[in-house]
């Protein structure tokens, strides 16, 4: 697996995360050289869509949420074999491509990738390349799914939809679009339409396709791309909450947390629900006379996505506290940072009712990517949700303690992060006590407006400036997590509760130091 991995990384030819991929091509051009990729492993875009049934989710937000909703209702609705491609992973690439639910095994990881390194490098020739690594996995993925003969193929789009890798299937059996919002603005354009007209290059004539609620000017440009693409329907999916129940069920569970996955969930019960009627695979109906059925909802139940809204007790077995609580959520834009907001109080608050109010902190580890503005990732953290707002913290929303940490994985320090200076943290620090001393002198909850867009480069490297610095720090997760297992087994009558938040990398890392591996 080292020396696939070590083959996997050369295919990183810039370290910058907009970089143009495939020596230097435009994404228009890289785009295209997909097909020229399938034709050389001899699995041509004819043949994907022929060989595949496959439902392609794209979206900015919970296309990989939907994406497991649907792989797990299928397969408990009676698919032999299914087939999941997402991005991206959080501790091993397998996870990547996930075969009946679990990550691919190493040993078939290694036997497909040496098959489709070895084609594509034999028919390199001057104009035609290696692909880039997300290309490449994309490729990989279909080839794997073809091997493999599954009878349903679930793929997230990697980023926005049009010209993204995986949109290389002539006839997908149906198409989603999530939640869409403002990410990756400077590659998929800087207005809702223009983005949604990105996601909806994944639409193509005569399949249908589904939506969740969108902000009308999102909608009406799905709408405007679906008639001009020749869609066979493109229609709105309802919350899962909407649905009625079969006899013998009181409420729907879902297997990842959070009130924002009802949409999720709802949108890929529609996308199951039509899958289901238009293959020719003997599958239990998802829905019957308008309810959910018994097997849908225990795929939603059983359902499980990782580093989304994940909660993990420490392990006292291993160096940790019995009274530390994890909670795990990627959330790295305004959007999902208040729906991971929202979760997380919600949770907690039902965690410290449980205990006593008294006895129970929140703490806070968090860091983010250097093109996000932490300005308004911070604001909906720092912000009291309806929830009981102070644990015994002083602050707006009630950590008592935050900590910047730095990433720790490889695969960060291939973006651009510089392990050594924590430059970028002390600003984040920075930043994050001054919307708290904002907060505390009574100018509001502390927001960009109020703020202007300070960065943390900008704002220097000498942490915090207001009263609550003192429980602010920036360290290493090793460090942070030993000054937390300390405070626990020392205040062992305390719950810790502790969010993890800001970036997949960096709860890609807590995974993997905690030992829980996906
Ligand atoms: N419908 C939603 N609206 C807003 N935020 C959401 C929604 N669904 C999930 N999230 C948040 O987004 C984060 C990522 O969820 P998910 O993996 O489903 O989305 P994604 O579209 O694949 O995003 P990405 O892979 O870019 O993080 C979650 O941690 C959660 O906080």
């Amino acid at each position: 697996m080292e020396e696939v991995k070590a083959k996997l990384g050369t295919l990183i030819s810039e370290k910058k995360r907009s970089a143009r991929p495939d020596n230097g091509a435009s994404w228009e051009q890289a785009f295209r050289s997909t097909f020229d990729c399938l034709d050389r492993l001899g699995i041509g875009n004819d043949q994907v869509s022929e060989r595949l049934r496959v439902i392609h989710i794209a979206g900015t937000k919970g296309k990989g949420s939907t994406s497991a909703f649907c792989e797990s209702i299928l397969r408990h609705a009676g698919c032999k074999k299914t087939g999941l491609f997402t991005s991206p992973h959080l501790v091993n690439i397998n996870e990547r491509i996930r075969l009946d639910g679990k990550s691919i095994s190493d040993e078939k990881f290694c036997e497909y990738f040496w098959q489709v390194w070895n084609r594509l490098e034999e028919t390199c020739t001057p104009e035609q390349g290696m692909p880039a690594y997300f290309r490449f996995i994309t490729l990989m993925g279909y080839y794997v799914f073809i091997k493999e003969e599954v009878d349903v193929a679930v793929v997230e789009v990697g980023l926005g939809g049009r010209i993204d890798s995986t949109n290389v299937v002539n006839r997908p059996v149906v198409c989603g679009i999530a939640s869409l919002g403002f990410d990756h603005t400077d590659l998929l354009g800087d207005t809702l339409a223009k983005i949604a007209r990105e996601k909806a290059g994944i639409f193509k004539k005569g399949v249908p396709a589904f939506t969740v609620g969108q902000e009308e000017e999102a909608m009406e440009s799905l709408r405007d791309c679906a008639s001009e693409r020749g869609v066979e329907f493109l229609k709105q999916s309802g919350s899962v909450g909407d649905y009625c129940l079969p006899e013998g069920s009181d409420q729907v569970r879902l297997g990842i947390p959070g009130d924002h996955q009802a949409a999720n969930a709802g949108l890929a019960v529609s996308l199951c629900q039509t899958f289901q009627e238009r293959v020719d695979l003997k599958l239990s109906p998802v829905v019957s006379q308008g309810a959910l059925t018994l097997d849908c909802l225990k795929g939603l139940e059983l359902c499980r996505w990782p580093g989304r809204g994940q909660i993990e007790k420490d392990n006292p077995g291993d160096g940790g506290a019995e009274n530390i609580t994890f909670y795990l959520d990627g959330a790295h834009t305004p959007e999902s940072m208040l729906c991971c907001s929202k979760w997380y109080q919600g949770a907690t608050k039902l965690a410290l009712e449980a205990s006593s109010p008294s006895s129970g902190e929140r703490w806070l580890m968090f860091n983010c990517m250097r093109d996000r503005d932490p300005n308004v990732l911070f604001e909906p953290l720092q912000t009291n949700h309806g929830g009981d707002g102070a644990t015994g913290g002083a602050h707006t929303m009630g950590f008592d303690r935050s900590f910047f940490v730095p990433f720790v994985s490889s695969t960060t320090s291939l973006k651009g992060d510089n392990q050594s200076d924590h430059k970028w943290e002390n600003g984040l620090r920075g930043i994050w006590d001054k919307m708290l001393g904002r907060a505390a002198g009574g100018k509001g909850s502390g927001g960009r407006e109020a703020l202007g867009r300070s960065s943390p480069d900008s704002s220097g490297a000498t942490g915090g400036s207001s009263s609550s610095s003192s429980s602010s720090s920036v360290c290493s997760v090793q460090a942070a997590l030993s000054t937390l297992r300390t405070y626990a087994r020392q205040n062992n009558t305390k719950q810790i509760h502790v969010l993890v938040t800001g970036s997949l990398y960096l709860v890609g890392d807590f995974l993997r130091i905690l030992k829980r591996v996906p």
